[in-house]
C-alpha cells in the first residue's frame, strides 16, 4: 500500500512513513494510492466480533508491511485497553430509527481517543525499532490536544507541543492540556483562534529547516493514521445494524472534516452507508459550501460546541483531491485561492460532492433545544457537538437507520449543558480531583518564529 499526496508533488511513502511524517512536503495531505475493499462476505462476518477484531481485518489492508499480523493486534489490544466500555464504541437508540454510537468512552472522554490511543502504540512501535526521536506539534481545538497529551505523556521518544486558542477552549479541556506533569508535555496557549493554530502548524512543516532540525511529526487528522482508525466504528455501528444486507446513513459533528471523511472511506470499501451528513455549528463554511458550491472563509464565531469552532477545514482537501478526479495541480491551485479568502469549486467537483455529503447546520438555540430535550425524553445529557449532530440527523430522519455519532461526553462542557438542561455531567471519578490540578502552559502570539523558538528551547532532546 502506498500513500500519494492531495497536491501531487510530494514523494510516494508507505503506510509507516505518511504516519511518522504527517503533512506532505508539498503542503498536502497523504492518502492511499487505491482504497482497498472488503467483500460483503468480509463484512457480514464481523457480526459478533470484538471491536479490536474488527478494527485489525478494516485497517490490516491499509498498512502493508509496518507491523506483522501479530504485532499489530497487540498494538490494537493495548490502544483500546483502557476504554470504559467492553463495546468501546456502544450504540445506543434514540428512537425507533435514529441510534446514537458513543465514542466518549476513552481516556479523555471524546472520539479522538480511537485514533490516539493506537497512533500512540504505533509510534512507540515504529520509534523503538528505527531508535528516532521526533517532535509531534499538534493544534487543537480542545480535544485532539488532550487526547494527543495522553497518548504520548511520558514517552521518552516523544516531545508534544499542543497549540490550543487561548479563551476558546472548555475549563475541563484546557486543563487535561495543562495538568499532565511529565517534562515531554507542553501546552502552549495561543492568541487567536484554532484555525490560527492549524496555519501555524502547516507553517511549520512548510518550514523545512525547523521539520528536520527537531524531527517533525503530527498526530492531526492531516497524519492518515487518525482518519484510518476512525474507519473501524463505522463497521462495527453498521454491522451491528445489519450491514451489509442493510444500509446505514451517518450524521457526523463536523469540524476539521476528518470524522466524516473517515465515514466516506467506510463507504469506499465496500460498507453500504446511505447518506453521510455534515453537522455544522454556526461556523458554517462546509454546510455553506455544500449548498452553493462556494468554500468562502469567515471569521471563526465562538460556540457552546468549541471544538468544532473552525473554518479552515483540513480534511476537506482529500475529498476535493476525489471530487477533482485525483488531480492534485487542480487542488494546489484551490488552496492557493484559500489563502486569499476561498475558492468556487467546478461544476464537476461540486456534483460530486452534493452527491456523496448531505449536510445541515444548528444554531446555538438549536443546539440547546437538543440538549434540553434529550434531558427531558432520555433522562441523559448530550455533549454540544453530540447536540449539534442529533438536531441536524432530526431532519434526515426516514426508513433507513440513522447513527449519530456521540463525539464527546457531556462532562466536557460542564457550563454550557448546565446552560441548556439546568444539570451538569459529573466527571468519572478518575479525573474527580482535575479541577485541583497544578496548571502548567506557556502563553505564546500566534507569531510563528515566536512559537518555534520555545518549541526548541523547551524541546527535552
Ligand atoms: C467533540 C468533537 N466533535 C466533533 C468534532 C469534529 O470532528 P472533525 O474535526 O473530525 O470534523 C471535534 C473535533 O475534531 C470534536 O472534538
Ligand atoms: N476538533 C479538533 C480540531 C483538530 O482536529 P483534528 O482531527 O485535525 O486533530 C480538536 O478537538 O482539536
Amino acid at each position: 500500500m502506498r500513500y500519494i499526496s492531495t497536491r501531487g508533488q510530494a514523494p510516494v511513502l508507505t503506510f509507516e512513513e505518511a504516519m511518522l511524517t504527517g503533512l506532505a512536503r508539498d503542503g498536502g495531505l497523504y492518502v492511499p494510492e487505491e482504497v482497498p475493499t472488503l467483500t460483503q462476505a468480509q463484512i457480514g462476518a464481523m457480526a459478533g466480533k470484538s471491536y479490536e477484531e474488527v478494527g485489525f481485518e478494516v485497517m490490516r489492508p491499509f498498512i502493508g508491511d509496518t507491523f506483522t499480523d501479530a504485532t499489530f493486534r497487540t498494538l490494537i489490544a493495548q490502544a483500546y485497553a483502557g476504554f470504559g466500555h467492553a463495546a468501546r464504541a456502544p450504540l445506543v437508540q434514540l428512537d425507533s430509527n435514529h441510534y446514537l454510537l458513543e465514542l466518549f468512552h476513552g481516556p479523555t472522554l471524546a472520539f479522538k481517543d480511537f485514533a490516539m490511543q493506537l497512533i500512540g502504540q504505533m509510534f512507540q512501535a515504529a520509534l523503538s525499532r528505527s531508535g528516532e526521536r521526533v517532535t509531534i506539534v499538534g493544534a487543537t481545538s480542545g480535544d485532539t490536544g488532550s487526547a494527543a497529551i495522553e497518548a504520548f505523556r511520558g514517552l521518552k521518544a516523544v516531545d508534544v507541543f499542543i497549540l490550543f486558542p487561548h479563551g476558546r477552549v472548555s475549563e475541563v479541556q484546557r486543563r487535561q492540556m495543562t495538568t499532565p506533569s511529565e517534562s515531554n508535555v507542553h501546552a502552549l496557549a495561543v492568541d487567536g483562534d484554532f484555525d490560527d493554530c492549524q496555519a501555524a502548524v502547516k507553517d511549520m512543516f512548510n518550514d523545512f529547516t525547523f521539520r528536520e532540525e527537531v524531527r517533525l511529526a503530527g498526530v492531526n487528522s492531516i497524519n492518515w493514521g487518525r482518519v484510518l482508525a476512525q474507519v473501524v466504528y463505522y463497521f462495527t455501528a453498521a454491522v451491528s445494524l445489519g450491514a451489509p444486507h442493510r444500509a446505514v446513513s451517518f450524521t457526523v459533528p463536523t469540524g476539521n472534516f476528518g470524522d466524516i471523511f473517515a465515514g466516506y472511506i467506510a463507504k469506499q470499501m465496500g460498507l453500504p452507508i446511505a447518506d453521510l451528513i455534515v453537522a455544522t455549528n454556526r461556523n458554517d463554511i462546509l454546510h455553506r459550501t455544500l449548498e452553493t458550491g462556494a468554500y468562502t472563509k469567515e471569521g471563526v464565531t465562538p460556540t457552546i460546541s468549541p471544538s468544532m469552532d473552525i473554518q479552515v477545514s483540513s480534511n476537506f482537501e482529500r475529498a476535493l483531491f476525489d471530487a477533482y478526479g485525483r488531480d492534485g495541480a487542480a487542488v494546489a491551485g484551490q488552496m492557493d485561492d484559500l489563502k486569499h479568502g476561498g475558492f468556487q469549486i467546478s461544476q464537476g467537483a461540486y456534483q460530486m460532492l452534493k452527491d456523496t455529503f448531505k449536510s445541515g447546520r444548528a444554531s446555538e438555540e438549536e443546539t440547546q433545544a437538543a440538549i434540553k430535550a434529550y434531558r427531558l425524553n432520555h433522562g441523559e445529557l448530550l455533549c454540544p457537538h453530540t447536540a449539534v449532530g442529533v438536531h441536524v440527523a432530526e431532519a434526515h430522519l426516514g426508513k433507513t437507520p440513522m447513527v449519530t455519532l456521540a463525539t464527546a461526553h457531556p462532562a466536557k462542557f460542564p457550563d454550557a449543558v448546565k446552560a441548556a438542561s439546568g444539570v451538569a455531567a459529573p466527571l468519572p471519578p478518575r479525573m474527580a480531583d482535575l479541577y485541583d490540578r497544578p496548571e502548567r502552559v506557556t502563553r505564546v502570539t500566534g507569531d510563528l518564529s515566536a512559537i518555534q523558538a520555545v518549541i526548541r528551547e523547551r524541546i527535552t532532546h
